[in-house]
């Protein structure tokens, strides 16, 4: 079911080809021009009379599209729009991204669309993506020939068991897919034509959901144990079957089940979790930006992980990959890394530990004669007597870090590092203002939310978002790109390299550890040709690939631009 193809002309100039016409033109987004069909278009595809007398520049419909978006007072209800604009035009929703990318990028995606996850079942509008569910997965292969377009590339997943730091969010986690295909392709040009969000509706143990009429998803408790490995396998498997090569993003699922998946399934696909990779990249790259800052090495610190599922072991991961570049062992650098989830410090003594803990559990002996008041030394304790002085937030509760467990961290460096990186903004650990007070401005932030510059010492500093945006934009074109049969690690580490690399020095002298949002699409390219070049280094390229990178980037971007339409030639 081919709606449309784009073609070059004898000039390599790309224009659409489609069979559709009339009021059908009008809605398709990827097709649809709203005021901007031209004279030609009107008469040769049958809509004439159907539309304005005027004939809109882009221009002028981005400004009409601006102004109604300013006119919303509510964040959710911009959301509501620019996702109505998108169902609309995904031209314009882009080209509007685009210009207003530092403004408009909280409201599609961290913070806002945790709202728009929340109320999902109440602001649906249109269908997008697909939707696989215990009542339809026996048909899985009828489902992947229904997907909108036939040649799908890049997927993200939810199982809506972990979204962001808000927990089961059951059907509405499917809003987060959507969020992160805009960004990729707001950030890296892929073309919106290769990419489907996808539904994992495996049930929700949430009451409310449950007892709420309106619930679009399915009622029921959450699939468990064998029946959902069975559920996920024969989704990977038919997804094979019709997409041998696409890319998946497994998104937001919680702990156990995130290490579990990426694991089962990455050499079976190209395919990686976002919250376990995505952000270990992006918080490597803002610790390498920090030691940057403070001249230091990675391996001069000593590492507090708060929070130990899918986004803390994550992290702790990376930075042992960081450290491992400096010539540490695996054992040596994971000496420098406290893991602490809720029950407290995480020692290899404690009864039923989750494997995934396992690599950064210390001996009990470690904390022997360490002042503390209980048997499990608490986080403010870790602190102090492991003279920890990099404070990383993963554990999506509010307000964790406290005065004391800040000034704790300050007292061991001149340079202390604190990220609270939990999302949505209320469930960040510390915000930055109260960070710099209680650090006398010393402490080198980032929060995973968009926060004010603060105000200190007389100037504005800017706090750099440590949020995995950075990093998968990039990280999938670049995979997309080489045809990479494998998302690496190595690849992971060059994204890291790439995105510090790219973080100005100006910038980094007021504070800000990442670059400025409105830099993302030159970031994300940086970091896909780091990607490229891995790829190609470690023999998972299945294409060759030129020297100019910068140019394939180029050619290849998808760009929110209105091109030509043409009749199909064939059938
Ligand atoms: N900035 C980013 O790019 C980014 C990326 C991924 C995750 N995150 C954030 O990290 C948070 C966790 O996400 P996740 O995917 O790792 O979730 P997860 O469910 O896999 O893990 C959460 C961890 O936090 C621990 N925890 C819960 N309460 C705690 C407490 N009181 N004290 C200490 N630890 C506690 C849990 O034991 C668990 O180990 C979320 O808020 C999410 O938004 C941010
Ligand atoms: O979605 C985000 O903003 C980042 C991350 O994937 C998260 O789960 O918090
Ligand atoms: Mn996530």
């Amino acid at each position: 079911m081919k709606q449309y193809e784009k073609k070059l002309d004898a000039h390599g100039r790309p224009y659409l080809e489609t069979h559709l016409e009339g009021l059908m033109l009008t809605r398709l987004p990827l097709l649809n021009k709203v005021t901007s069909f031209s004279l030609e278009e009107r008469r040769e595809f049958g809509l004439l009379g159907l539309l304005p007398t005027h004939v809109s520049t882009l221009d002028e419909q981005l400004e009409r599209a601006y102004a109604n978006f300013r006119s919303f007072r509510s964040d959710l209800d911009k959301h509501v729009y620019l996702r109505a604009l998108q169902d609309r035009s995904e031209v314009l929703f882009y080209a509007l991204l685009n210009r207003h990318i530092e403004e408009m990028m909280p409201i599609i995606y961290t913070p806002v669309v945790a709202q728009a996850v929340e109320q999902f079942s109440r602001i649906y509008r249109y269908p997008r993506g697909l939707v696989v569910s215990p009542e339809n997965i026996g048909e899985i292969d009828a489902l992947l020939a229904n997907t909108p377009f036939p040649d799908v590339q890049l997927i993200v997943a939810t199982d809506n068991e972990g979204i962001l730091g808000i927990g089961d969010q059951g059907f509405g986690g499917l809003a987060i897919c959507i969020g992160k295909l805009s960004l990729y392709t707001a950030a890296a040009g892929i073309d919106p034509a290769v990419t489907l969000p996808v539904e994992l509706d495996v049930g929700t143990n949430r009451k409310e959901l449950l007892d709420d009429p309106l619930y679009l998803g399915v009622k029921r408790p959450r699939m468990e144990g064998k029946e959902y490995d069975d559920f996920i396998h024969a989704f990977v498997t038919a997804l094979k079957r019709r997409f041998p090569n696409v890319l998946v993003q497994w998104e937001d699922f919680s702990k156990q089940k995130a290490f579990d998946v990426l694991e089962r399934y990455r050499d079976v696909l190209p395919s990686l979790n976002d919250d376990i990779q995505g952000t270990g990249a992006v918080v490597l790259a803002g610790l390498l930006s920090a030691t940057r800052r403070s001249q230091t090495t990675l391996g001069q610190q000593v590492y507090l992980v708060h929070g130990a599922g899918a986004g803390g072991v994550g992290v702790a991961r990376q930075i042992v990959r960081g450290m491992e570049r400096e010539g540490m062992s695996t054992q040596q650098a994971r000496e420098h890394i406290y893991l602490i989830d809720s029950k407290g410090l995480i020692l290899k003594d404690r009864k039923g530990l989750e494997p995934y803990k396992l690599e950064f559990a210390h001996e009990p002996s470690r904390v022997a004669g360490w002042k503390m008041q209980g048997s499990i030394p608490s986080l403010l304790e870790t602190a102090r007597e492991a003279k920890v002085t990099v404070l990383l937030g993963l554990s999506g509760q509010r307000a964790a870090f406290g005065e004391d467990v800040v000034k704790a961290v300050a007292a061991n460096t001149p340079y202390p590092v604190v990220f609270a990186l939990s999302n949505p903004t209320a469930n960040c650990e510390a915000v930055p203002a109260d960070i710099y007070q209680w650090t006398q401005g010393k402490a080198l932030v980032a929060t995973g939310s968009p926060f004010e510059d603060v105000e200190w010492d007389g100037a504005p500093h800017p706090v750099g978002q440590g949020n995995n945006a950075f990093i998968f934009p990039g990280l999938g074109l670049g995979v997309l790109l080489s045809r990479a049969k494998r998302v690496t690690d190595g690849m992971l580490t060059a994204a890291s390299l790439a995105l510090a690399d790219y973080t100005d020095g100006a910038r980094l002298a007021q504070g800000a550890l990442y670059p400025r949002m409105d830099r993302l699409r030159a970031a994300s390219r940086q970091v896909a040709i780091a990607v490229m070049r891995q790829a190609v280094k470690e023999e998972v390229a299945m294409r060759k690939l030129p020297e100019d990178l910068e140019s394939l980037l180029e050619a290849e971007m998808w760009r929110p631009e209105f091109l030509p339409l043409r009749r199909a030639s064939g059938k």
